[in-house]
């Protein structure tokens, strides 16, 4: 009887068995002969090294861990071809089975803390070592099953957490390097487990020879922090070689459509190995101008000029980029934004135009053999087409430094690993401080200031010591009028009680804002000038000539009185003082403006409208998860492209705005210190509050349609001045911060100054989640101060990192994790009612 219901009981294992192995195995495949199953574990165990003998076999006795003092850490993985592995904390390992020449690293001290913490809240479904091996082969079978119905789940789980995949340890903040074909991710302590050798870079072993998943083709070959604690220098280096030239990671011919048509091995060929190959090429429909050698995406406007000529794709239709202008170029139907260029570059271009137009951007009317002229001729055009992101002819003259000259003497990969500029238009209220960051981005990281533009900007400086000039004496002129009447009014009740003399009536006429009479004059013919709004045409004739005199009036005890309540004066500059006591040197002919003159001038040029500057940052950063220190390569670069509109270009409702709708961010300026200064609004002249206007002006390019999915970063500028005044004068003097409510310094220990920053920080990240429901990233310069400028662009370089990182649905590093994180997520300086 007993003996029967022993065969009934192993006859239902059996059967458990085999149901849980079919779980595993693809429809149909055979059932494994059971004697050469292989299962391997892995266990993590404290104590000396284990003495007694090991199971190699599921016909060996299972191994009595109740005998060690195990502390399991384990991952049940049946038919896995791993070897089993004893490893102990401690560095010590001995390995069963098969042994695979893999290196065991050490764990930094706490890393294993945070592993001790993080083991004891796993709730994974992952089977326990412990049970498994003291067991029978029935207890595997359940497990086995159980973990076959969980496997998506606990993927799902895994990908949430940010757990790494094999040992299902660590969260999201756990460096963790992913599989580029199935986005796996490995902890470092299995990340060779996982990889073995790479021989086509980070592939999980059984995802060798499959394609790579496209969304990560741009991080080929770029090695990860990660990688770099785990392999030696010559590794990676070898890994990344195979990573970005083995055959496998290669795009294949069919993924490309040029012309309709799907290109051949040749043409592929042809199209990666010509002088000017198409950038960061994905796998796609295109459409390709063999004449004109323009490339774009099938449906949208051209994205780069290409070598012309190539034998590849199609024949060019009509339609291929959507274009809705009438006008043809090569038979294809441009785009309106095109013709905007082609209407700037003065070409004739009515309705039904058709053009012909050839590789160096001279162009014909079809059927006419008369070249009328160069597209690309004017440096405007050129401009116009940088700011439009339209291409123009690669190793143009006249193209800026920027781009690399030689491409085609470069390998293939280091080539397609060029970047396109990623545009970042600065922004901000009159004042706020953009040109002082553009200037100082231009004197970080790219080239100095021309002869030319150095005389730009002594015109400029020149002419803004008669503008300050000009405030000072018409306020002095209402100064004196206001002290003379109040001078007035008690002389007169004066009088009343008493007689005066002559001397004193004379004495009534003057004040503590009068001038001597030959500067009078001198005031009356700038003032003049200044209210015909000529003043420019004076200059810089007038400079040198009236040099002493600006000196001599800027000395007078009336200007310098008037100059005390500067406060009141809202349209004078806070470097008047700065420029104004260096008059004549500054009016004469050789004045060469220093570099400190450069940043604290006001403006960029004399038009001061529009300006734009490339350059490069590498990729390096504490975050980025990039790496090529000690490398031979040079760390890879990326292109930026900062474009600053100044704000009398957000007038008219912002309509310049349109044209950069394809910005990578929008970085808006704010002054600090702008939080007790008035400045009139619009064309009605009434006052406002400098902050309140920045407000206003913030919410309005947000709700601009054109930024729906821009990020934006706030720089919270001129910390230095704002920490000067917030003892002296209260935060609450914008109406806006009335309910900033500070902790005394020794509470806290943080400044006054700190805690308004958080604050106003704050009060603009409400407003901006408020309005699109997004989480707004800030930082705090004093954009002066050159080295926060640059800490300012390495910041929102990582935020375009981390952009680019959640479009591409990619786990990455969350903002907490960042170095630079500016994490201001709930102010504890806000009155609570
Ligand atoms: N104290 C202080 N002054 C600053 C700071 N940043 C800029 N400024 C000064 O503020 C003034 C205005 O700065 P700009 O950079 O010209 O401001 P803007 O945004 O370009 O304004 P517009 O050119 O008038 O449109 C200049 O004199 C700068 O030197 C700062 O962080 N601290
Ligand atoms: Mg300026």
């Amino acid at each position: 009887m007993a003996a029967e219901s022993d065969d009934e009981e192993e006859e239902r294992i059996d059967k458990a068995w085999e149901d849980a192995i079919r779980k595993l195995l693809p429809p149909g495949a055979p059932l494994p002969d059971e004697d050469h199953l292989d299962y391997s574990i892995a266990v993590e165990i404290d104590g000396p090294p284990i003495t007694c003998r090991t199971p190699r076999s599921a016909s060996d006795p299972p191994l009595d861990l109740d005998s060690l003092s195990v502390r399991t850490s384990s991952l049940f993985s049946p038919l896995s071809s791993l070897p089993i592995r004893f490893s102990r904390t401690d560095g010590a390992s001995r390995s069963l089975g098969e042994e695979q020449d893999l290196e065991e690293h050490d764990l930094e001290e706490e890393e294993e803390e945070e592993e001790e913490e993080e083991e004891s809240q796993d709730d994974l479904n992952y089977v326990n070592a412990e049970d498994v091996v003291s067991k029978n082969k029935s207890a595997a079978a359940a497990a086995a099953a159980a973990a076959a119905a969980d496997a998506a789940d606990a993927a799902e789980k895994r990908r949430n957490k940010g757990v790494c995949w094999r040992c299902g340890k660590g969260g999201l903040l756990r460096e963790k390097e992913a599989c580029i074909v199935c986005d796996s991710r490995y902890c470092r302590n299995c990340l060779l487990k996982a990889m073995g050798s790479m021989p086509e870079g980070r592939k999980c072993v059984s995802c060798i020879g499959k394609a790579i998943d496209e969304s990560k083709r741009d991080s080929l070959g770029k090695c990860s922090r990660l990688l770099s604690k785990v392999c030696s220098r010559l590794e990676i280096k070898q890994i990344m070689k195979a990573e970005r030239e083995c055959a496998a990671n290669q795009l294949r011919p069919e993924q490309l459509i040029v012309n309709g048509r799907g290109l051949k091995e040749e043409e592929l060929g042809e199209l990666l190995g010509c002088q000017f190959a198409p950038q960061k090429l994905r796998p796609g429909r295109y459409w390709y101008d063999k004449d004109s050698g323009l490339w774009g995406k099938e449906g949208h406007k051209p994205d780069s000029i290409i070598s012309p000529k190539l034998n590849v794709g199609g024949k060019l239709q009509s339609d291929a980029s959507n274009g809705d202008a009438q006008v043809y170029i090569n038979g294809r139907e441009i785009t309106k934004l095109e013709l905007r260029v082609l209407k700037l570059a003065k070409v004739q271009c009515p309705r039904d135009t058709h053009f012909w137009v050839y590789e160096d951007g001279s162009y014909e009317e079809e059927g006419q053999n008369n070249i009328k002229g160069n597209i690309w001729g004017k440096a405007s055009t050129r401009f116009i087409c940088s700011l439009l992101s339209l291409p123009i002819p690669p190793g143009d003259p006249y193209q800026s430094t920027d781009n690399v000259p030689g491409v085609s003497s470069r390998s293939m990969p280091e080539y397609l690993e060029q970047k396109r500029a990623q545009k970042l238009l600065l922004l901000g209220l009159e004042g706020s401080g953009t040109s002082t960051i553009f200037k100082q981005a231009k004197l970080l990281y790219g080239s100095k200031f021309s002869p030319e533009e150095l005389q730009d900007m002594k015109h400029m400086i020149q002419s803004s010591i008669y503008k300050y000039l000009g405030i000072l004496l018409e306020a002095r002129e209402r100064f004196e009028e206001e002290a003379l009447m109040m001078k007035k009014v008690s002389s007169d009740s004066d009088v009343l009680t008493s007689d005066s003399g002559d001397t004193e009536v004379d004495e009534s006429k003057r004040s503590i804002y009068s001038i001597h009479q030959r500067l009078k004059h001198f005031s009356d013919w700038l003032l003049e000038i200044m209210a015909t709004g000529d003043l420019d045409a004076f200059f810089p004739a007038a400079t040198r000539e009236y040099a002493s005199v600006v000196e001599e009036v800027w000395k007078d005890p009336a200007i310098q009185e008037t100059y005390k309540r500067k406060d009141e004066l809202h349209f004078l500059h806070d470097v008047a003082n700065y420029f104004l006591h260096r008059a004549v040197e500054i009016s004469s002919n050789e004045y060469v403006p220093s570099e400190k003159d450069i940043l604290y001038a006001e403006g960029i040029t004399q038009s001061n409208g529009l300006a734009s500057i490339e350059f490069m940052l590498d990729d390096q950063s504490p975050t980025s998860g990039i790496y090529s220190e000690n490398l031979d390569c040079p760390p890879p670069l990326t292109k930026f492209q900062l474009i600053r509109l100044n704000a009398k270009g957000l007038n008219d409702g912002c309509k310049w705005l349109e044209m950069f709708e394809d910005v990578r961010a929008v970085i808006f300026c704010v002054a600090l210190s702008d939080y007790d200064q008035m400045c009139s609004q619009g064309g009605s002249g009434t006052l406002c509050n400098k902050m309140l206007a920045s407000k206003n002006l913030f919410e309005s390019v947000v709700r601009h349609p054109c930024f729906r999915d821009t990020p934006f970063v706030l720089l919270l500028n001129k910390y230095d001045a704002f920490e000067e005044k917030i003892d002296a004068i209260p935060l609450p003097t914008c109406e806006w911060f009335g309910d900033f409510s500070p902790l005394r310094p020794h509470n806290n220990n943080q400044s006054l100054a700190h805690q308004a920053y958080y604050y106003v920080a704050m009060k603009f990240k409400d407003l901006y989640a408020s309005i699109c429901n997004r989480k707004l990233f800030v930082w705090q310069i004093s954009a002066r101060e050159r080295n926060t400028v640059d800490e300012a662009f390495k910041y929102i370089k990582e935020v375009l990192k981390w952009e680019e990182a959640k479009e591409e649905n990619m786990y990455g590093v969350g903002m907490e994790d960042s170095y630079y994180s500016t994490e201001v997520s709930t102010s504890p300086y806000i009155r609570q009612e």
